[in-house]
This record gives structure tokens, C-alpha cells and sequence, in this order.
């Protein structure tokens, strides 16, 4: 049992704070005067006023270290969805985030900030102006959302005014912006390999995608109104950049923003959803004998060609949130960060 110390309220920890949306996080609540510790299975970066503890965040006893004082977390640690690893998605997102709670309750933390995902409610098929109160979804898209979906439901539960810990869940969706590992290097790949030439569907399908400070405001406003007498207790509240884009335009902007063509020949969107799944299965019936992962997995495909987008009314209605960058700025300030990425370069 660890001993408590009293906590202060400007002092916080992000769990997995050394990722893409985590790092940005950071960086804002030193901005605003908060002391910051960082727990994350790796470190990427050194910054000063932070500091870093290194672990497992499956690991209760480092975690009790790591959130001693601690009277604010932020739990934005994930496997990336992208290693498509069932066991580890279940140990990290569900076990994991187990761990975290018995930790936070033991050391006395009394807010819990998760980065849960608007993709909790998504089937592969259309969402338009989707609100929180739409129900889990029953056959999610892939194991990563079947877990994010166990891990948002645990960290509600754990909403106790009695013991007190508050928590809330941050619903992004797309997350976009400088030093994202993900969205912007898996397109460049794709052009550079000569595949982003294809659009699926007739490329009117509405999409969000959130600049990363945009999801970094809506966290600190969650855990800034997160009080006893708060609505917002043990509930989840999608934050995106309010302005829906054609997933095409998006991707096209990106692309030409970095010199590449934008994609301009039309595929049928069953046609292609259809050979993904026969791709899927494939690699899955050969993994014993080769291993390779399909670009085109169902997830990406259905992504690409429907529409999913979500209202934030209850965000801005239950914290005052409003987009702090809007998407025009946020592909631009995008596309300068890549210069490494550019056609050519
Ligand atoms: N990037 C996106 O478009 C979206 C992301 N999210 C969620 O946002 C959160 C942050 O995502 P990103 O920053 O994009 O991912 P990221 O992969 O850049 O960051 C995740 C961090 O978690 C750490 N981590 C993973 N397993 C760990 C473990 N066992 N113990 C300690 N640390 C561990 C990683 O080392 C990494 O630094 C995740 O929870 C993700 O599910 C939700 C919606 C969209
Ligand atoms: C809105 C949202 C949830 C975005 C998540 C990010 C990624 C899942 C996308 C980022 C780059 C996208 C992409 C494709 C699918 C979805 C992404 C991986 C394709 C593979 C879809 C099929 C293509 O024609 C190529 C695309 C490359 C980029």
C-alpha cells in the first residue's frame, strides 16, 4: 500500500504522454503552469520540467511510483491500432487500464482524463452527426475498437463522487497535426508506392479529422471542469474540429500540400470492401506460413468510404468547447511540418 501525499491540483501525470497526441498534451500543460509526469513504456523526447518514468502501465507497482502526488491523470496510452495484436490490445487497453484505476484510487488521484475514441460507436457503416448517447457498437471494426470500447466503459464506472475520483472519457476522432506517426506517413507511403491514385466510392462521404490542438484543448477543459457538482462526471463527449470534410478533399489537400497528385479514378466502394475482406482472410489463413499485412484491411476501406462524423454539441454545451484551429490552418501548419515528406525530398 503506498503512503498518500497531498496532492496538488496543478500537478498531473499523462500516461502515455511520450505518443503522438500525448507529446502535444504536454507541451500545453506546461504552457498553463502545471508540473507534469510522464509514464510511457518508452521515452521520445526530454523535455524541461517534465519527468519521466519509464514502465508498463499494466505494472500497478510502477504506476504507484510514477502517479505519487499526482491529483490529475491523463490516460492517452494505446497500442497503436495498426499491430492488429488482439492479446495486446486486451492486456494494454482493458487489463492495463485496470491497473491505472486501482493505482489512481490508491495513491489518492481524484480526476482520470482517458482519450477514448469516437470509433467506439462506429460498425463500417454510416454515422452522420453522431451524438454519445448512440449505443457501443456491437461488431466493432477491429480488436483495437472492441478494447477501446471495454477501457471507456471501465474508466465510467470508476466515477465514484463518494471515493472521490471523477473521470471522463475524451471521444476524438482523426486526430491530425505535426509529429503524427500515423495519418500523414501512411499516405506519403501510399503515393509513393503508386496506390493513392484510386478513390473509393464517388468520394462524397463526410469525414472528421480533429487537429491534434484541438483534442489537446478539449482534454484540459475536461479535466479543468471536471468538480464534484459537474455534469460532465462519467461521461463521454466527442471532441472534433466541427467542420465535417469530403475524406477525399482531406486527403487531397494533404497530398498536393506535399507535392503529390490527388487521387483521381473512381472504384466501387463494395467492390473494393469485398476484395479487402478476401485480402484479410488470406494473410490470416497464410500467417503460418508468410506474413504480410494488406494496405487495404476492411477497417481502412470502410473508413475511407463512409461517412462518419459526430457532433460535439454536448462538449461545448457541458464545457464551452470551441475548435481553437480550424482545418484550413491545421492541414497547412500539417503539410510544413513534413518537409521530409515532400515529393522529392
Ligand atoms: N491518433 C488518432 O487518430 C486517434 C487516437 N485515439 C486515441 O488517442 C490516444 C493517443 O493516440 P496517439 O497519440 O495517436 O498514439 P501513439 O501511439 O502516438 O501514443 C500512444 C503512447 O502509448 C504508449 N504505450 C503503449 N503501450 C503502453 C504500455 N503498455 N505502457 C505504457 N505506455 C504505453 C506508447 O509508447 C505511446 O507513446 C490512444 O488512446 C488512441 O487510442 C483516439 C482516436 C483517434
Ligand atoms: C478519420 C479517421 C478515423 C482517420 C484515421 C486515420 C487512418 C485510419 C487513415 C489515415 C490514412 C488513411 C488512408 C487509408 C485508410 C484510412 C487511413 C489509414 C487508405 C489506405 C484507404 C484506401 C486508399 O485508397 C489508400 C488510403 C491511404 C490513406
Amino acid at each position: 500500500m503506498a503512503t498518500r501525499i497531498r496532492p496538488s491540483s496543478k500537478r498531473c501525470a499523462v500516461i502515455g504522454g511520450s505518443g503522438f497526441l500525448g507529446r502535444h498534451l504536454v507541451e500545453k500543460l506546461l504552457d498553463k503552469g502545471y508540473t507534469v509526469s510522464v509514464f510511457d513504456i518508452r521515452q521520445s523526447y526530454e523535455l524541461p520540467g517534465v519527468t519521466f518514468h519509464q514502465g508498463d502501465l499494466c505494472d500497478k507497482q510502477s504506476l504507484l511510483t510514477a502517479l505519487h502526488g499526482v491529483s490529475l491523470v491523463f490516460h492517452c496510452a494505446s497500442p497503436a491500432p495498426a499491430s492488429d495484436d488482439k492479446a495486446l490490445f486486451q492486456r494494454v487497453n482493458i487489463q492495463g487500464t485496470q491497473a491505472v484505476l486501482q493505482a489512481c484510487t490508491e495513491v489518492g488521484v481524484q480526476k482520470v482524463v482517458l482519450t477514448s475514441s469516437a470509433s467506439v460507436v462506429f460498425e463500417g457503416t454510416d454515422i452522420k452527426d453522431g451524438r454519445e448517447d448512440l449505443p457501443y457498437a456491437k461488431k466493432p471494426i477491429d480488436y483495437y475498437t472492441q478494447t477501446k470500447i471495454e477501457q471507456e466503459k471501465l474508466v465510467l464506472k470508476a466515477c465514484d463522487k463518494e471515493k472521490g475520483l471523477l473521470t471522463v472519457a475524451i471521444r476524438p476522432h482523426g486526430i491530425f497535426g505535426p509529429r503524427d506517426p500515423q495519418l500523414v506517413p501512411i499516405l506519403v507511403d501510399t503515393a509513393r508506392r503508386g496506390k493513392m491514385k484510386f478513390i473509393i466510392g464517388d468520394g462524397s462521404n463526410l469525414v472528421d479529422f480533429t487537429f491534434v490542438d484541438n483534442v489537446v484543448h478539449g482534454h484540459i477543459l475536461a479535466a479543468e471542469s471536471l468538480r464534484p457538482e459537474s455534469p460532465i462526471c462519467g461521461k463521454a463527449y466527442h471532441i472534433t474540429n466541427d467542420e465535417p470534410v469530403r475524406f477525399w478533399d482531406f486527403m487531397s489537400d494533404i497530398l498536393v500540400g506535399l507535392g503529390y497528385a490527388a487521387p483521381r479514378y473512381h472504384l466501387p466502394y463494395t467492390l473494393v470492401y469485398g476484395l479487402s475482406l478476401l485480402l484479410w482472410l488470406l494473410s490470416l489463413l497464410l500467417s503460418p506460413l508468410v506474413a504480410f499485412k494488406p494496405t487495404f484491411t476492411p477497417m481502412r476501406v470502410a473508413l475511407a468510404g463512409t461517412h462518419h462524423f459526430y457532433s460535439c454539441s454536448r462538449a461545448k454545451q457541458d464545457m464551452g468547447y470551441k475548435p481553437v484551429v480550424s482545418l484550413k490552418d491545421g492541414i497547412r501548419r500539417t503539410v510544413e511540418s513534413y518537409p521530409h515528406l515532400r515529393h522529392g525530398a
